[in-house]
């Protein structure tokens, strides 16, 4: 369990994380989301006792990091996959981890075997790709068995088939009860992965939600209706704060009334409905509008849509 209270960060002026409060339970993937720059590695490195808060606290199973008497066996953590620049076989570098915490050598086949490392062991970790690197990064997060795990990005820069892996692997951690924290900037990512989302921007948490009641609230305003009579449908739909639009000749776009109260309008005017569709607003869309206010940088337009500026 990650407790937060009131954690705040700052960087001489400038506020990196602000009154934040949130707990991280066990037993569930919490995906920790925002933009860029939101405040997200500042907060995870103050979970691990790597930065201190300016003020407010955040406790990991009920202790702040640096008063566990054994942390690797408390928090598993892996911030940026960074390259790892070492001579060192894989074998060799979580060996070494180990033999400085007192964790035992079959430990470290253990969770060789569990990131599926097995094979290349033995070869220099210097010489590994992003994915290998991602999965000794886990390995290492995993060595001393710990209740906790917090991972900054932990699927950046992987295939798919890695992307998948990793995302079975943290399912499986949390459904054997442990606390489970990821970053991410991207929502789609998140959605397939965690059960509980803690999402912020600029430093402040703007929602503590289940990925469930995010999907729902995220469901589109607007409903498809297709029937052979869209003129007079759209005549008895008309009303305040009712928006209809058409870009297909029996099909309309309707907002700003439910689809039980078309259906309702349709049958009660005898008009035939052929479909009648609520709009979901993808994941992505609603995590980058409530978040929109809070990104640092705004890319030009033009690259907004995936053109080079
Ligand atoms: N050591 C530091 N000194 C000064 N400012 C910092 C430092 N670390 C982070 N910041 C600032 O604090 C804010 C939050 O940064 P942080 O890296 O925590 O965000 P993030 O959500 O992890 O972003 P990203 O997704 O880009 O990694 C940013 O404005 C960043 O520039």
């Amino acid at each position: 369990m990650i407790e937060a209270h009131a954690l705040t960060k700052r960087y001489g002026e400038r506020a990196a994380v602000t009154e934040l409060s949130f707990t991280v339970r066990p037993g569930a993937v919490t995906g920790f989301l925002g933009p860029n720059g939101a405040g997200k590695s500042t907060t995870m490195r103050m979970i691990l006792g790597l930065d201190a808060p300016t003020s407010g606290r955040v406790s990991v199973n009920g202790k702040r990091y640096a008063q566990h008497r054994a942390p690797l066996h408390e928090v598993g953590a892996m911030l940026e996959a960074r390259a790892i620049h070492t001579g060192r076989s894989a074998y060799n570098h979580l060996l070494a981890l180990a033999a400085t915490t007192g964790i035992p050598r079959r430990r470290v086949d253990e969770v060789i075997d569990i990131v599926g490392l097995r094979e290349v062991a033995r070869k220099r970790a210097g010489g590994f790709s992003l994915g290998m690197g991602q999965r000794l990064g886990i390995a290492s997060a995993l060595l001393g068995d710990p209740a906790t795990l917090v991972l900054d990005e932990p699927v950046n820069g992987l295939d798919p088939e890695g992307i998948l892996w990793i995302r079975n692997l943290l399912k499986d951690l949390a459904a054997e009860g442990r606390t489970v924290l990821l970053s991410s900037h991207l929502m789609s990512e998140m959605a397939l992965t965690a059960e509980h989302l803690i999402v912020i921007g600029r430093g402040r948490l703007m929602a503590d939600t289940s990925v469930a009641e995010f999907v729902r609230s995220a469901a589109g305003t607007s409903v498809r209706v297709r029937t052979e009579e869209a003129d007079r449908l759209r005549q008895a739909l008309a009303g305040r704060d009712v928006t209809v639009s058409s870009t297909e000749r029996e099909v309309l776009e309707v907002t700003g009334l439910s689809s039980d109260r078309i259906g309702r309008i349709a049958a009660d005017s005898g008009i035939a409905l052929a479909e009648l569709t609520p709009q979901q607003a993808s994941l992505e869309e609603a995590f980058m509008e409530m978040t929109r206010d809070a990104v640092e940088y705004h890319a030009p337009a033009r690259e907004r849509e995936g053109q080079p500026a």
